[in-house]
């Protein structure tokens, strides 16, 4: 299977000058990612002029393996995710000593005992029995928008959170991310996994040797935190380019914020709305999600216009209980699967494990080294890991009331920005399945599903 030939304004944006920033916005199934590695090959093509070392940097390492089986990798062209390259750079700059990235476990640990360490210097108050996933998703949006002082978060506009916090708490919350960063230093981690960027800029701007691209391309830009992306653009060559994608309906972490914040000076911003990769009953399926008040808004959304082809209905299966999803997942799985791609996607690894119990699947983990090659058969992965794939069939079992959206995400959040993110990620499922989907559930399924006549077709096992 080769790289598609850009149509209309695809081709624009694939041999857009080699100079000057640019944005490409689009819905799901618009072709950004293709068109990333098209202009990540001629961008890194020796014949071509302004060309040179070029980094293509996307979400996760199971886009990396799906990059590479199109594009390959040579001396000028990386395809790295955001964490290999920020590693990369602050080894070459001597900033990586021993083990100098806390793992995700050490930080919760930290934050959790930075809470308690500040909560012990006040009065009782409900404010510290939130959840501690509550404080680490605050303080990774704080690295994430890069703020270094209590001046910049006090005054910032805090996007993708529904419910506001008062100045007194964010002082707070400023004081616990001060406590945990001294404790985190302490233990020998310089960073963490959301902090690596500003490191990243704070080398660059002491380094003013040559930059170590001239080009970089970023796909599912979305979900790079502002302070990544102006990482980035600092480590390009002035004569250089950057050239973002991303589609903020698939914004999976909540974190609001447009590639606006970075500051980046942008030659062009591009629109893609033409699907190439869904049925036009699963996108209008999607397109119906998209439009339910729990989705969240940003001016940022792309209109999307639906394909082509008809399809068939989306399926719904009403289950009596887990084990009936399971067996309904199996029996399709095992049938389509031999003839076609078909992911099984869960909200948790836990409910992707308990799906495909016994089943022969290929597991899509971030952490372990997975190849992609097209082959039909059965994949299994999370709707996190599953951003940017796509598959002739996808499954979604446990899609009922009391599991969608995750409760844990609800108690560390509350219910609205749980809504929020969680249709988010449902959306990324829905919009992987080329062909066909199969949403499972068991007693009532969840209201961030769409209603609505010939929408999808409802069945029993
Ligand atoms: N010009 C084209 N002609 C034919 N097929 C195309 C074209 N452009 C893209 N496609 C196909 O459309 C599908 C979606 O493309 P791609 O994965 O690049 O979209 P995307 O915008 O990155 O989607 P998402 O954001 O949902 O991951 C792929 O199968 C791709 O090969």
């Amino acid at each position: 299977m080769g790289i598609p030939e850009p149509v209309g304004r695809q081709s624009d944006v694939a041999y857009l000058p080699a100079a000057g920033h640019h944005v490409v916005l689009g819905t799901a199934g618009t072709g950004k990612t293709v068109m990333a590695m098209l202009r990540a090959l001629y961008l890194s093509d020796p014949g071509v002029a302004g060309s040179g070392r070029t980094l293509l940097v996307t979400y996760n390492n199971a886009l990396v393996s799906y990059l590479k089986h199109f594009a390959g990798e040579t001396d000028r062209l990386h395809i790295r995710t955001y964490g290999r390259f920020a590693r990369g750079f602050l080894h070459h700059h001597g900033a990586m000593k021993g083990q100098a990235i806390a793992s995700s476990p050490s930080r919760r640990r930290l934050i959790r005992s930075a809470l308690r360490a500040v909560s012990s210097k006040y009065a009782a108050h409900k404010f510290f029995e939130r959840d501690p996933g509550w404080f680490e998703d605050e303080i990774a949006w704080i690295s994430g928008m890069g703020l270094r002082t209590w001046e910049a978060y006090e005054v910032v506009d805090r996007l993708g959170r529904r419910t506001p916090l008062s100045v007194s708490l964010r002082k707070v919350v400023w004081e616990i991310t001060e406590e945990y960063r001294l404790q985190r230093a302490a233990t020998g981690h310089a960073y963490d996994w959301h902090d690596m960027a500003a490191a990243v800029r704070d080398h660059q701007a002491a380094d003013d040797g040559p930059r170590m691209y001239r080009h970089v391309i970023i796909d599912e830009g979305q979900d790079l935190s502002p302070e990544e992306i102006r990482s980035l653009a600092e480590v390009v060559d002035p004569e250089g380019s950057v050239t973002f994608f991303g589609d903020y309906a698939q914004q999976i972490y909540g974190q609001g914020m447009s590639w606006r914040a970075c500051g980046l000076k942008v030659a062009r911003v591009e629109m893609f709305k033409d699907n190439y990769r869904n049925s036009t009953a699963i996108a209008e399926f999607a397109i119906a999600l998209s439009e339910l008040p729990f989705f969240g808004r940003t001016d940022e959304l792309v209109p999307p216009v639906a394909p082509r082809s008809k399809g068939s209905l989306p399926t719904l299966v009403a289950c009596a209980d887990r084990a009936q999803e399971i067996a309904v997942v199996r029996s399709t799985a095992q049938q389509l699967g031999q003839v076609g791609t078909v992911a099984v996607l869960g909200r948790t690894w836990a409910d992707v494990d308990e799906a495909c119990a016994g089943l022969a699947v290929r597991r899509i983990d971030k952490d372990q080294k997975f190849r992609w090659d097209y082959a039909p058969g059965v994949y299994c992965t999370t709707y996190h890991s599953a951003k940017g794939l796509e598959f002739d069939t996808v499954l979604m079992p446990f899609c009922s009331e009391d599991t969608v959206p995750l409760p844990e995400v609800v108690k560390a959040l509350g219910l609205d920005d749980a809504d929020e993110r969680e249709s988010k990620l449902l959306y990324v499922g829905i919009t992987r399945a080329k062909s066909d989907l199969v949403i499972t559930y068991s007693g009532t399924k969840t209201r961030l599903l769409p209603e609505g006549d010939g929408l999808y077709a409802e069945v029993q096992p």
